[in-house]
C-alpha cells in the first residue's frame, strides 16, 4: 500500500475542561474520497482545524505525506498541499467572483513586488497564467459567466463554489471540504454531487468531506469509506452500506436525520 496522503494518530484536544476530539486515528490514502459524519458539535471542523493547525492539537500527530505536521504553520500547511473550504463562507464579498480566485492565486506570488512594478517579462509571463488559471478555475466550478459579478450577489450554492475554486487555487493534494452542500436544496445538492465528483476524478485529489447531507456523502463516498464522530470520537468507520445499518450510527446520528436530505 502507498504511503497515506494523510495520517492522525490519536488526534486529540480539550478546550477547558471540554475534550472536543478524542484520540481520532485515521488514515487517507491518495486520490480517496471519504466522508466525515456526526451528529452537531462531535467535532468534525474541530478536526479540519487541527489539520490545518489553525488550533493546536493536546496531543497525538498530524502525518502529511508521512511527515508531522502538527508545528507547521497555517499558510506552511496550505503551501504543502492542504486546502480548505469553510462551514461559514469567507470571501471577499465586494469584490468580483474572479478577483476572489486571482486573489487565491496570488497568495503563492512567484514574482517580487519589484518585479510587477517594473513589469518584467517574466512578471507578464506570470500575470497572464494567472489570468488563464482563474479562468479555468471558474469554468471547472461553471462560474465562468459570473466573473464580474461581486461575490456578495451570487445565490448561495453558488457562492460556496467559488469557496471551492479559492480552495482549488492553491493546487492542493488533499482537499479538505466542510459541508459544501449546507443550505442547499435537492436539485442543488445533486448539482453538487456531479461537481465534487468531476473536481476529484479531473484533478486526483485527495477529499476529506463534512456533511450532513446524508444523499450528498452516501453517493460521493459509494465505494470508500465514511467516518462517522461522535462525541470526539470515531463511532464507526465503513461503506455507506455499512454505516446505514451500523446500529451504534443509527442510534447516535442517523435515526434522526432519516428524512434529512
Ligand atoms: N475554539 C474553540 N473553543 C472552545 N470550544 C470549541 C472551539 N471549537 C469548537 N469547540 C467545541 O468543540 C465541540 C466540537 O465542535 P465542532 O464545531 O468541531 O463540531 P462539529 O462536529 O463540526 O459540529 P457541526 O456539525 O454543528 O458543525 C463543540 O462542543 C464546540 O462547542
Amino acid at each position: 500500500m502507498s504511503t497515506a496522503i494523510l495520517s492522525l494518530r490519536d488526534l486529540t484536544v480539550d478546550f477547558g475542561g471540554v475534550r472536543a476530539v478524542n484520540q481520532v486515528t485515521l488514515d487517507i490514502q491518495p486520490g480517496e474520497l471519504v466522508g466525515l459524519i456526526g451528529p452537531n458539535g462531535a467535532g468534525k471542523t474541530t478536526v479540519f482545524n487541527l489539520i490545518t493547525n489553525s488550533i493546536q492539537a493536546t496531543s497525538g500527530d498530524i502525518l502529511f505525506q508521512g511527515k508531522s505536521i502538527r508545528n507547521k504553520m497555517p499558510d506552511a500547511i496550505c503551501r504543502m498541499g492542504i486546502s480548505r473550504t469553510f462551514q461559514n463562507i469567507r470571501l471577499f464579498p465586494q469584490m468580483s467572483v474572479y478577483e476572489n480566485v486571482e486573489l487565491a492565486l496570488h497568495n503563492a506570488p512567484r514574482y517580487s513586488i519589484l518585479e510587477a512594478f517594473v513589469r518584467t517579462p517574466r512578471a507578464s509571463r506570470i500575470e497572464k497564467e494567472t489570468r488563464q488559471r482563474a479562468f479555468e478555475l471558474l469554468e471547472m466550478v461553471s462560474l465562468k459567466d459570473y466573473v464580474h459579478e461581486k461575490a456578495a450577489n451570487l445565490p448561495y450554492g453558488l457562492q460556496r463554489r467559488l469557496e471551492m475554486a479559492r480552495a482549488m487555487a492553491a493546487n492542493p493534494s488533499l482537499l479538505l471540504l466542510d459541508e459544501p452542500a449546507a443550505g442547499m436544496n435537492e436539485d442543488e445538492c445533486n448539482d453538487l454531487i456531479k461537481l465534487i465528483r468531476q473536481i476529484h476524478t479531473q484533478m486526483g485529489y485527495a477529499i476529506i468531506m463534512i456533511e450532513h447531507h446524508m444523499n450528498v456523502v452516501m453517493d460521493l463516498c459509494a465505494g470508500s469509506r465514511i467516518y462517522v464522530l461522535n462525541l470526539g470520537s470515531i463511532l464507526a468507520v465503513g461503506s455507506p452500506a455499512e454505516i446505514q445499518s451500523n446500529p451504534d450510527v443509527i442510534k447516535a446520528y442517523l435515526g434522526e436525520r432519516r428524512n434529512v436530505r
